[in-house]
This record gives C-alpha cells, structure tokens and sequence, in this order.
C-alpha cells in the first residue's frame, strides 16, 4: 500500500523548489578511468570519493562494457519505442514496480508537468508478460537480461569501492542488491525522449526531464554521442546566487557511462556522498526534430535490506517503503489508484 507520507521525505521539499529554467555554467565532471581494476583499486576509490562527496557526478571511462554492446543495446531500444503504441501497450507498465512500458506518465515534483519521454523498464522479478516475444523483436529479451547483468556487475564493482571507504564489508552493496532474489529492484530503464514541434519548445513549462534526484543508490547512464541534454546543479550551487540555481551540461560519449549518487546511497553515507539534481533540458530549435535516447540503470537495494548509515543520521528505512514513497510522488496515476 502506498500512503500520502510521501510529502514528508526531505529529499521531494528540494525537488519541489527546483522546477525553474536556472542559468547555465561550466562546469567539469570527473573522468575516472576504470582500466587495471584490481591493481589502481586504491587510486580509483580515492577518485570515486572525491567526485562522489563533491559534485555526485562522475563519468567511467575503460569500464569494461564493449562500446559494441552498448550499441547493440541501444539499437534494439530504438527498435522497441519504434513499435505501434497498440504493441507497446501490450506491455505496459506494472504499477509500482517499475516495470514495462509509459507513455508521458512521469510527472516531476519540480516541474508538474510530464516529461516529454516514454520509456521501458526491466526489472527482474516483475518482466512476466512484459517482453516482446521473439516474433515481434527478436532477442531483445536475451541481448537486454546480458546488458543489465553487465550493468549490474560494473554497478556493484563502483559499490564495492564506496562501502570499503564507509567502513562496510567490500561486498556489502552486492548482499544488498542480490540480483537473483525475489526482492531484487534495480531497474535497467531504457528513455526514449519525443522530438518536439514549435508548440511544445515554446512552453516553458515543459522538459524532457523535469529537475529531480535519483531514488537509487547508484545510477548509470549511457547516452549517445550528439545527443547531449543532460544538466547537473550541485547541491552547493542550488541555492547559490539571485540568478537562481547553476546547471552544468554533460557532454555524452558512446564509450563513457555517466554515473551519479541517489537519495538511498546518501541517506546510507549518512549524507557524506552526494545525490544531486539534474534535469534533461528540452531540445534546441535544431535538435527539436530529433528523438534523444539513453538508458540508466538505477542500483536499487533489494526490497527488504534495511538502509541505516553507520551514523544514524537518518532513523531506518527499508528499500521498499524508501522507493515505493519516491515512485508515488512521480506516478499519479499509480498512487491515485492505490491510494
Ligand atoms: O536521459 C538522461 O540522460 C538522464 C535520465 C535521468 O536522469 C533519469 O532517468 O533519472
Ligand atoms: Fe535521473
């Protein structure tokens, strides 16, 4: 059952503050060479950390997933949002379970208004009946469950060097978000954002994706080379100056994932790393014509586990009731029925 105690959550009063145009600023994201693992495990955690208590954005590159597959995986995505609305509604998406397909259902805290998006999301325990069979596209069902192993594998190494620096087991995070469990909830999410016609670029109200902090733990984003839109406003620079806040552009590449700190991993950090906002700006008058694709996988801690920082800063909270408030406030459709 989802309850209204979604209005007392921290985290939704910032979101609720942000939905303004803002300014922009440059603004560097921290590139961090992933290469050699195991024997700069050291150098790389310190550098995770750094970008990580700083700005919570930070950009992975030699990670270890081929460019190739990503491709491949983006491919196929382009290939499901292109399918009739009638297909794609076949498997629509499960409410509260952050899975199968919406269609401008994701309304922001921030902004009140839909993101001009639909998108598809798998989420392990919940795909029955929410794959495309074989017929309608053909092994998308085997190419996404390897992405996301994959995804959740290099997910789990990045957590890996977090919790060593909290003071928790190395493997803790991976306990966390055992992917064969049936409480598992990390959720690969593929994005497809709508091109837009004059109308909609002139309604300020409107965004691809409206300011907001992630719900999970970790998040992963793959984006595409020319399809850039993603902006960032630390939160040092959110209340910054009269100008309003300062929102940072990430520049994509096919080989580099975007990686940024959510809400559960800075209540776990007992605030120490960093959730920060972003948006997804709407198009420029020369890009409005064309779609914007990426993909995110959120690391999301299984349904039961427990998120407490070693400090106590925050009273406990299991993963569940924590994403189930999140998922309320943005899906209204979703809590209006449930509630
Ligand atoms: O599409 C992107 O680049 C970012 C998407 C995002 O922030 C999200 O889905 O939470
Ligand atoms: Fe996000």
């Amino acid at each position: 059952m989802i309850t209204s105690t979604h209005d007392t959550l921290q985290e939704l009063q910032l979101e609720r503050t942000l939905g303004g145009e803002g300014r922009e600023a440059e603004r560097e994201i921290p590139l961090i060479d992933l290469s050699d693992f195991d024997t700069r495990r050291d150098e790389i955690i310190d550098r995770l950390w750094q970008a990580a208590t700083d700005v919570g954005f930070f950009q992975l590159v030699n990670h270890g997933i081929a460019t190739a597959d990503i491709r491949q995986a983006f491919t196929l995505a382009e290939e499901f949002f292109a399918l009739p609305d009638a297909t794609k509604a076949r498997h629509s998406l499960k409410q509260g379970q952050n899975a199968g397909w919406e269609f401008k259902s994701q309304v922001r805290p921030s902004t009140q208004t839909a993101d001009q998006k639909e998108s598809y999301q798998i989420t392990l325990p919940h795909m029955e009946g929410l794959w495309p069979d074989q017929v309608t596209l053909a092994e998308f069902q085997r190419i996404m469950l390897d992405f996301e192993h994959q995804a959740w594998q290099l997910g789990m190494r990045v957590l890996s060097c977090f919790a060593e620096r909290l003071g928790f087991e190395r493997d803790f995070f991976t306990h966390a978000h055992a992917r064969h469990a049936p409480d598992y909830q990390s959720t690969l999410r593929l994005l497809h954002y709508l091109p837009l016609d004059r109308d909609a670029l002139a309604d300020a109200s409107l965004w691809r994706a409206g300011a907001h902090t992630d719900f999970d733990c970790l998040t992963m984003v793959f984006q595409r080379e020319g399809q850039g839109g993603l902006q960032v406003c630390p939160g040092h620079e959110v209340a910054g100056s009269d100008e309003g806040p300062a929102w940072s552009s990430v520049v994509p590449r096919d080989d580099i994932i975007t990686c940024n700190i959510g809400d559960m991993l800075m209540r776990w950090s007992d605030d120490a790393l960093k959730s920060t906002l972003h948006r997804v700006r709407m198009p420029t008058p020369e890009e409005a014509d064309k779609p914007r694709y990426s993909m995110a996988f959120f690391c999301q801690a299984n349904k039961d586990v427990t998120i407490q920082g070693p400090l106590r800063t925050y009273p406990p909270i299991t993963a569940h009731d924590y994403l189930q408030q999140r998922i309320a406030a943005n899906f209204h459709a979703v809590r209006n029925k449930d509630a």
